[in-house]
């Protein structure tokens, strides 16, 4: 892979340019990132990561073999506006952009591309991403390949079919965001049980990790698992009772249902923007 330009440089950016600088996927002096008008934040990422800021979109699409979109869905219509003369059929568009659908963007860009569309998480950033994948007919057979190996550089890449990127979206594409908060009540009830933050964060990311890897690698579904760790009349068997009867599963269950729709309302309403023209 010769070049690849980065339209948006905000987390899932600097995520993405992390991870494959990290694992070797493009070299640092081809990959060139663009935003809207952050200057300040172009520099950042310059220096951070030695590859090459700039506003000049000749500079930026000549002779590259990726485009990677990735801003917010409701700046998605005047982005790709401003570049789709520089966009061509030979290029390989990966769209990052939540709920914007393969045919969307081919209808900003007024013309046929070769359009991915993924959904990874921030995690991407320390190569742990869980990246799913769907792709248009003009995607060719070796472009399919460099999807793969793009997001396989990043963490897990699995293809599905487009209608299931919004439900990917509200589990996987937020997900991190979830298990942060659970960390953060965890750790919050460390301290008011007395432990010390640093000892508490160490034993929390550990027991995650951990329990990540026993779902994993194990035959045995999440629930015998659980059942393992609760001795009847035990301390687990106390504290989950709590989850159960402040609705916690539901509450789980609620969260990625409405992430998922927001999902698709995004993309509804880019969809329903171009209408106008
Ligand atoms: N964050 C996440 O965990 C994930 C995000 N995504 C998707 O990735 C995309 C980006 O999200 P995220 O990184 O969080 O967003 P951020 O808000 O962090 O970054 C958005 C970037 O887009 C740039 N931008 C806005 N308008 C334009 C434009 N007209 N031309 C060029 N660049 C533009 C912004 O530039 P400026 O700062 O100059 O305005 C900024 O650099 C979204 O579509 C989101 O759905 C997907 C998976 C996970
Ligand atoms: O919150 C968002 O809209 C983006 C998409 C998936 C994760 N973050």
């Amino acid at each position: 892979m010769k070049k690849m330009t980065i339209v948006g440089g905000g987390s899932m950016a600097e995520a993405i340019i992390s991870g494959i600088l990290e694992n070797g996927f493009v070299k640092q002096k081809n990959v060139w990132v663009t935003n809207q008008s952050n200057q300040e934040r172009l520099q950042y990422l310059e220096k951070r990561y030695g590859i090459n800021g700039t506003y000049d979109l000749q500079t930026l699409f000549d002779g590259t073999d990726i485009v990677i979109l990735a801003m917010k869905p409701k700046d998605a219509a005047q982005a790709i506006a401003k570049i789709r003369g520089h966009l061509s059929e030979q290029m390989l568009i990966v769209s990052v952009l939540a709920g914007v659908s393969l045919q969307t963007i081919e209808r900003i860009a007024g013309k046929q591309l070769a359009v991915v569309r993924a959904m990874p998480n921030t995690s991407a950033a320390v190569g742990k991403s869980a990246t799913a994948i769907a792709v248009n007919e003009r995607v060719s057979k070796s472009q399919l390949e460099t999807t793969r190996k793009l997001f396989e550089t990043v963490g897990l890449a699995t293809f599905v079919e487009e209608e299931q990127l919004d439900a990917v979206t509200g589990l996987s594409g937020s997900g991190p965001a979830y298990i942060y908060y659970l960390i953060e009540a965890m750790e919050n009830s460390a301290v008011e049980i007395g432990l010390e933050k640093q000892i508490a964060k160490q034993l929390i990311v550990q027991t995650l990790i951990g329990a990540a890897e026993m779902v994993r690698s194990s035959a045995k579904p999440p629930e015998e698992l659980r059942r393992e760790v609760t001795s009847p009349g035990g301390t687990t068997e106390a504290g989950v009772r709590i989850l159960e009867e402040n609705g916690v599963r539901q509450a789980f269950i609620s969260c990625i249902k409405a992430a998922a729709t927001q999902s698709k309302k995004m993309g509804d309403a880019l969809s329903s923007e171009l209408k106008v023209y």
